[in-house]
């Protein structure tokens, strides 16, 4: 059955023509997302959901979803997405990280413009025929110093605009390196220095808690006297209230405004003041970034949900068209390494490592990491998938590591998955030959080589005489056949183990059996999915 996604923001035409030629469903509905109980009504028939920033896609609405896999944000923000919750439901958050960079800097820079020149209020006394020429005195941009707080995408695009402009541009940003400043023509300034020395301030960063209130009346209180202040970012960068104030003093002389603590703003402290220019969340609306962002959002789910390819997810990995079929077969082997993990393991696990031997270590090993996890998990939680599996471990205190290495024995590669838990710690390796289909290659140190069936028995017992012909027995005996068999030990008399494939599971009281012969240590039956 094909996929079937909704878009409950307004998206350019393009987005629903790409679903479609993809082999998409798709109701275009622009303005379900503002409907919140229509939304959680209607989300359970979803397997996608394209939105813009008007839909808010909360924790409720995510438990009223339960086929959803992939929520595309035709832009940049996801603030209006409960990205853990997502998560935690294995549903994939991604975003267009570029589409409408350029615009939205184009958007700041039109605000400085603005304010600097008084634009709009010069156009509304003209236009009522007051002719006030006295009354508009402006500011030149050119020498001025530009302070950019946040010197990511957008930010290094205004940074650049402005150094064309002929202004001195200072940027703050924790992540930027002295040689991307030098680059950029800017020099990289502490905050505090920012706000000293800029005539103009521009923000582009994310609302996080750090950035939260970043411009407040202790903040403007540092600033040059007659500073002009920018937000095309996201409101909750700015103290409204506190704005307003050091407008009405003068100790600000203007701000242009695109984004506010609450949207749609129909009221704000910053409304009708002298020299405020706002715009209501304009800054990625051109005819050019709406095109961008709805075709590549749409390109992006449609990828997933047909062909498995993740790119610009912001809880996994990437994955790409080329890379999807190949990482495929590792992708199961990693699975069922951990699944097999994750069954045989009755107590906490404390830690996971997930060493790459070979070939499959020149891999995105972050996304076989996401699958190891995800099967070890599977034993607990069913629903748990490579999205959900990294932060369930996180928040089951589960310290999960990587290795990489050379390839070191007789196959092109393998992984190698190790559990610890206060008890003990346990290993399973595999690899996959040219048929895609994974083998065991090595369990508890044990070296064999064993196919995946999707029910096997696993035995571990003391390495004496007699041993098989008791299991082969008690098999004969309860009418149950065996698919394959395959053993290993560790040393003469020592520990050996045997993986048993059956056509179906065993019943407990015959592993009860099983688990009363002197020999046998362990028994379990293990499912895998394949
Ligand atoms: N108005 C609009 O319509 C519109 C359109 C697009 C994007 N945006 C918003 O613009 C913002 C920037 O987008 P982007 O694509 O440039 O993002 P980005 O991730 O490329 O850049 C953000 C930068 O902020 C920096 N940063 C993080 N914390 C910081 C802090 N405490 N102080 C200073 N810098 C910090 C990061 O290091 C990063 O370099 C986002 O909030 C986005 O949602 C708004
Ligand atoms: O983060 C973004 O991409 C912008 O805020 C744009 O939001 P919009 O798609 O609702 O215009």
């Amino acid at each position: 059955m094909a996929p079937r996604v909704l878009v409950s923001d307004k998206l350019s035409p393009t987005a629903v023509q790409i679903f479609k030629d993809k082999g998409v469903e798709v109701d275009y509905l622009p303005d379900l997302g503002k409907d919140k109980e229509k939304l959680l009504e209607v989300i359970g028939q979803y397997d996608g959901l394209a939105i813009r920033s008007a839909t808010k896609v909360t924790e409720k609405v995510i438990d009223a979803a339960p086929n959803l896999r992939v929520i595309g944000r035709a832009g940049i923000g996801v603030d209006n997405v409960d990205i853990p919750a997502a998560s935690r439901k294995g549903i994939i958050v991604m975003n267009t990280p570029f589409g409408n960079s350029i615009t939205t800097a184009e958007h700041a820079v039109a605000m400085m413009f603005a304010v600097a020149r008084q634009m709009p209020a010069a156009d509304a006394s003209t236009q009522a025929g007051k002719w006030e020429k006295n009354r508009f005195m402006g500011v030149e941009i050119t020498g001025k110093v530009l302070g950019v707080i946040g010197c990511g995408n957008i930010g290094s695009i205004v940074a650049s605009r402005g150094v064309g402009l002929r202004m001195k541009v200072i940027g703050f940003d924790p992540f930027l390196s002295e040689e991307r400043a030098a680059q950029l023509g800017i020099e990289k300034v502490e905050l505090e220095d920012l706000f000293r020395r800029a005539d103009f301030i521009t923000l582009h960063t994310p609302l996080t808690d750090k950035t939260r209130n970043i411009i407040d009346a202790k903040a403007i209180a540092t600033m040059k006297r007659g500073v002009r202040i920018i937000n095309c970012a996201r409101g909750g960068l700015i103290v409204e209230k506190d704005l307003a104030e050091a407008i009405k003093s003068g100790q600000v002389a203007g701000a242009g405004i695109d984004v506010f603590e609450v949207e749609p703003a129909t009221e704000s402290p910053l409304f009708g003041l002298d020299n405020v220019v706002c715009t209501p969340h304009l800054g990625a609306s051109t005819t050019e970034a709406q095109e961008n962002v709805a075709l590549q959002v749409a390109e992006q789910m449609a990828d997933y949900l047909v062909n498995g390819a993740v790119s610009n997810a912001l809880n996994m990995p990437s994955i790409t068209a080329e890379e999807a079929p190949i990482l495929t077969p590792y992708v199961k082997l990693a699975e069922i390494l951990g699944s097999f993990a994750g069954q045989l393991t009755e107590e906490p696990i404390d830690a996971v490592e997930i060493l790459y031997d070979g070939a499959p270590g020149t891999m995105n090993t972050r996304a076989l990491s996401a699958a190891a996890i995800a099967g070890l998990l599977k034993a607990q939680v069913q629903t748990v998938n490579m999205v959900s599996a990294p932060l369930m471990a996180k928040e089951r205190g589960i310290a999960v590591s990587e290795v990489r290495r050379d390839k070191s024995g007789v196959f092109d590669g393998y992984i190698k998955v190790t559990i610890t838990t206060k008890k003990q710690t346990r290993s399973v390796a595999g690899t996959t030959f040219s048929d895609g289909k994974p083998r065991f290659i090595q369990i508890k140190g044990i070296n064999m080589e064993a196919d995946v069936g999707r029910y096997m028995l696993y035995t571990a017992n003391k390495d004496v005489p007699g041993v098989i012909g008791q299991i082969g027995t008690a098999f004969g005996k309860a009418g149950i056949n065996i698919a394959n068999f395959h053993l290993g030990r560790d040393d003469k008399g020592g520990s050996a183990i045997a993986v048993i494939y059956l056509d179906e599971p065993l019943t407990e009281e015959f592993l009860d059996e099983l688990r009363g012969m002197n020999a046998i240590g362990q028994a379990k039956m293990l499912t895998f999915d394949v």
